[in-house]
């Protein structure tokens, strides 16, 4: 496995990387979520390239840039355990050579909801980055997970918006075995605010339980979700995130704080 900390070097390793190449993006804290986006790039491509990287672009001023889990070593473990063929770890300079870039990618109205309401500038920060990333690596495949929906949905956007030469796949989300969604954030939760997020996904699968229209949905997951989170946001849309269906395909969402770490999670859904 080569490790690429600049772009030289990445642009070295990828011209020896043969056939099809996958891209898998991340922060690090690597977990099984990002591991079972690492298994399916390796279904669907020859070489797996995986990128290591805490955008600062994406932070907000009072938001988790400087706590955020840095673990390389052990991310490099998972990485070489899977098979991955080259990593790029660059720092900061190397991503932002001219400091913050003043030409950036905007997201459109669907970056001012959910997480774009609740994070200004957030999928400004993240499509900016995704973009450079794209251009460094050069992918046939950019994997990504459906427990950020709505940056997936975006991403998507960008490459067909945008006619990017690359197909986006979406990965679904993997979880613990009483439902929390594996994320690098669930680092912060000490053992009583672990048992507590369970209400996210245990509200989510109420409400895709739930029969009696878009109201009953919402309903049942709000009643599920109990009063040890606050509640961010709970939203009902159809599958582009658009206003939600009477019936039919839709997805719920959700972000809530569990003491001060804030958690997302959402699920598809047949509203009947
Ligand atoms: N539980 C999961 N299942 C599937 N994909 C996931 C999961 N968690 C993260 N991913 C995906 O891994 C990629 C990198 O995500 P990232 O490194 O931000 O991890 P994260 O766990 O989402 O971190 P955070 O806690 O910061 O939200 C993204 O495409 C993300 O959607
Ligand atoms: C896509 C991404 C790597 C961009 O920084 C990040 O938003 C993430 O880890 O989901
Ligand atoms: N997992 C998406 C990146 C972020 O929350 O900053």
């Amino acid at each position: 496995m080569i490790v690429a900390t600049n772009r030289a070097e990445l642009s070295d390793a990828r011209v020896k990387m043969a056939g099809t190449v996958a891209v898998v993006m991340t922060m690090g804290a690597l977990h099984d979520g990002h591991e079972a986006l690492i298994r399916a790039a390796a279904e669907r491509a020859d070489r797996v390239l995986v990128t290591i990287f805490v955008n600062p672009l994406q932070f907000g001023p009072n938001e988790d840039f400087d706590r955020y889990p840095r673990t390389l070593d052990a991310d490099l473990a998972v990485c070489a355990r899977n098979g991955v063929d080259v990593v790029f770890t660059p720092t900061r300079e190397e991503m932002y050579p001219h400091g913050e870039p003043s030409i950036r990618v905007s997201p459109g109205p669907l970056g001012d909801i959910l997480e774009g309401a609740s994070r200004p500038g957030f999928f400004n920060g993240v499509l900016t980055v995704v973009l450079k990333l794209l251009h460094l690596t050069r992918p046939d495949l950019a994997f990504f997970g459906e427990k950020d929906y709505q940056q997936l949905t975006l991403v998507r956007r960008m490459a067909r918006d945008t006619d990017l030469p690359v197909r986006i796949v979406g990965v679904p989300t993997v979880r613990e075995a009483d439902g929390l969604a594996r994320s690098s954030r669930n680092r912060y939760l000490d053992p009583a605010q672990r048992r507590a997020a369970v209400a996210l996904s245990a509200a989510l699968a109420a409400g895709a339980g739930a029969t009696g229209g878009p109201d009953a949905v919402l309903a049942a997951a709000r009643a599920a979700l109990g009063t040890e989170v606050e509640l961010d946001y709970l939203a009902l849309t159809d599958p582009e995130l658009g206003p939600a269906p009477a019936s039919g395909p839709a997805r719920l969402l959700i972000a809530a704080r569990v003491g001060s770490t804030r958690l997302i999670d959402n699920t598809a859904l047949e509203i009947a």
